[in-house]
């Protein structure tokens, strides 16, 4: 189970994330949000990602920006991962991918019903909710498990306490989360993220231990 935290907006609270069992850490740059990131605040998390923990995904998170603008703004500030949130299309992906080859989009199912075809062009599909970064769980059941084939990414209201039936409901590759495992709009909450982490991990293995049976 491939698990990212989201929204980090310090070195110290990221490499913590990373100590706990994070895959990626996500960096929010986008105006409005309280994890809106400065790009140096970025950078040094990125460095000190790159420093520590190479092996761990750092993924730049934007909003409504320009896919060309965002890709840039990615590969400067050092990031290996660029997450587009909305409504970028597949064009916008293969120009992100001139600057930067690793590239997430975000959709919903009420945005994109033809998620339930099964096909995405992209490194990873993430699937949220409709407010992105609110913390606003969505209707999981409207997923059927492995209807979208391989490594999709469940994103959108997540938290310690029901990413667990959320995974076993939905059967997807991965988890990302933002506002769950924080104490306050912005603020990150060490215990919640482990707990998070635990939680993806232990329904996962329990996914894979009733499927051998
Ligand atoms: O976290 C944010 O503030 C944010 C802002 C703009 C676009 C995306 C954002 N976060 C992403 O939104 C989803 C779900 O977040 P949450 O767990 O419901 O708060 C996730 O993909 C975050 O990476």
């Amino acid at each position: 189970m491939y698990v990212k935290i989201c929204g980090l907006r310090d070195p110290d609270t990221a490499l913590r994330a990373v100590e706990l069992g994070a895959d990626a850490i996500g960096v929010v740059m986008s105006a409005g949000s309280p994890r809106d990131t400065p790009a140096p605040d970025a950078a040094r998390i990125t460095a000190a990602l790159s420093d520590a923990a190479p092996e761990v995904d750092r993924v730049l998170v934007v909003r409504h920006t320009p896919a060309a603008d965002a890709a840039d703004l990615a590969s400067r500030l050092g990031f290996t991962v660029l997450q587009l949130h909305g409504g970028h299309g597949a064009a916008d992906v293969s120009t992100a991918q001139l600057r930067i080859p690793r590239v997430w989009r975000a959709t919903s199912l009420a945005s994109d019903p033809q998620l339930r075809a099964g096909e995405f062009s992209e490194e990873r599909l993430l699937v949220d909710g409709t407010r992105p970064g609110s913390g606003e769980p969505w209707d999981f059941d409207a997923i059927s498990p492995d209807a979208l084939g391989r490594g999709w990414i469940l994103a959108g209201g997540l938290t310690p306490e029901n990413v667990a039936a959320a995974v076993a409901q939905t059967g997807c590759w991965g988890v990302d989360v933002s506002s769950g495992v924080e104490s306050a709009p912005g603020v990150k909450d060490i215990d919640r993220i482990a707990r998070f982490i635990r939680a993806a991990r232990g329904a996962a293995l329990s996914n894979e231990s009733s499927s051998d049976a």
